[in-house]
């Protein structure tokens, strides 16, 4: 190599990250106008949209609440909302318009609510930030909830904004993942993550079927941090994202997806998303494991028993927890921050992994307190988010060691 090249190498190393890209502070948020318990809104939602005559639907949507796992969900849509647009409740009237000026401010600032809390975590200015990737099935205008994120916040006029629209619910795992490669590849990078979905842009009268969403899906909004090293002081890697992929299962599109109409967004959830999942997963996760053994250079780090990692996976549904345990043979237990994230908030499509890897970190810290010297907490995890395509977002997570103490 002649010395010119060999010193552009050189620099071009220089301006990556240090290590792989990290977690450094997490933030969730919930409207609070709406605090449904699941098992009164097949009750509350036949009411609020006048379809108490249509019983069967009604009988049926209470058999399908009752099966979710879910308690309580929260909303953004008040019956205060409902009755300045009627238009809302009959899918052929047009109401697009009205549903985007509403969550084109609302995302935005749930986004903010999070963000505040990651950034207050993490403890630097938001000035700092030199990169925020939004997640949201939401964003049906140009300018986006970006911007005024950015500017809600007082993110720097130069920072580097890219928006992800109707990703659904894969689409906090793909915003996770292009931060790490944002991280990694531009040193002294920080990205702030910002998931934020709001369910008005879908709600409609259950004659438009869809029941499933309707018992499934709430609001929320979750905001990470992410950089590679050099750490400035203070800062706490909480998970290192070791290796990241990303897999479309063949011949399976038309299996999950949103369709954007003039009555609002439409989704669509075929009854075989569980069976389909559970077909794929081990196979996602052997992969991501080759990748990250590949990444450490570690031929061992490929190795692995699936009982011996954390767990981050998206709660779609119970179902599919269901399906990705039997099919890993987990014990239980180990998808709980899942299970708890989907009792507590339901299907908040792409914010909800956010909420998981939160509770998570909440729950190592308190088995931290407990544990005995004996008895070693999982270092490696898997994180998994799933949407339409179907897409499979898969990442292998690290807790360093070093930092057990950022958990106490
Ligand atoms: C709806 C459920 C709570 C029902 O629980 P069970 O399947 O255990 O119970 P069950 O078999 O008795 O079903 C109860 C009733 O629901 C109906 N049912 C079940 N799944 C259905 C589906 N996908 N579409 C329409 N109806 C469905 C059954 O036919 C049955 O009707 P009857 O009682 O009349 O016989 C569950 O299947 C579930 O959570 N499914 C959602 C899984 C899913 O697709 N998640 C992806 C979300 S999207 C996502 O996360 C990514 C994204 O959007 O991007």
């Amino acid at each position: 190599m002649t010395r010119a090249k060999a010193r552009m190498h050189e620099s071009r190393s220089m301006e990556h990250g240090e290590g792989p890209a990290t977690v450094l502070a997490i933030g969730t948020a919930n409207p609070s106008d709406a605090i449904v318990p699941q098992d009164e809104f097949a009750d509350q939602f036949f009411r609020v949209t006048k379809s108490e005559h249509l019983t069967y639907l009604k009988e049926k949507l209470k058999r399908i609440c009752q099966k979710t796992g879910i308690e309580k969900r929260h909303f953004h849509m008040t019956e205060d909302i409902l009755r300045a647009h009627p238009e809302f409740l009959d899918r052929e009237l047009p109401s697009l318009d009205a549903r985007i000026d509403i969550v084109a401010t609302e995302v935005p600032k749930l986004a903010a609510s999070a963000a505040a809390k990651a950034i207050a975590e993490w403890g630097r200015p938001a000035t700092d930030i030199t990169h925020l990737v939004f997640s949201t099935y939401s964003g049906c205008r140009a300018p986006s909830a970006d911007l005024q994120l950015a500017s809600l916040l007082g993110l720097r006029h130069s920072v580097c904004r890219t928006i992800l629209s109707l990703h659904g619910c894969y689409g906090g795992a793909r915003a996770l993942h292009l931060a790490k490669d944002l991280a990694e590849n531009n040193r002294g990078a920080r990205v702030l993550v910002a998931c934020s979905e709001i369910t008005l842009v879908c709600f409609g009268g259950p004659d438009g079927g869809n029941l499933v969403g309707h018992a499934l899906f709430g609001d929320g909004a979750g905001a990470v941090i992410v950089g590679a090293g050099p750490f400035a002081a203070g800062e706490r890697p909480l998970f290192e994202m070791v290796s990241a992929t990303q897999t479309t299962i063949p011949g399976t599109e038309h299996a999950l997806g949103m369709q954007v109409t003039g009555g609002g967004i439409d989704f669509h959830l075929a009854i075989q998303v569980p069976m389909l999942l559970g077909h794929s997963v081990e196979r996602c996760l052997l992969d991501a494991f080759a990748s990250s053994a590949a990444a450490v250079g570690d031929d061992d780090a490929g190795d692995v028993a699936w009982n011996d990692l954390f767990w981050a996976v998206h709660p779609g549904g119970r179902p599919i927890l269901d399906k990705i345990e039997a099919v890993l043979k987990l014990e239980p237990g180990k998808l709980a921050a899942s299970r708890h994230v989907l009792r507590e908030y339901g299907n908040m499509s792409g914010a909800t992994i956010v909420f998981v890897l939160d509770e998570l970190r909440r729950r190592r810290r308190e088995e931290e307190a407990d544990r005995d010297d004996d008895h070693q907490l999982p270092e490696w995890g898997a994180m998994l988010a799933f949407g339409p395509g179907i897409t499979i977002e898969t990442m292998v997570l690290h807790i360093p060691q070093a930092n057990e103490a950022n958990y106490k």
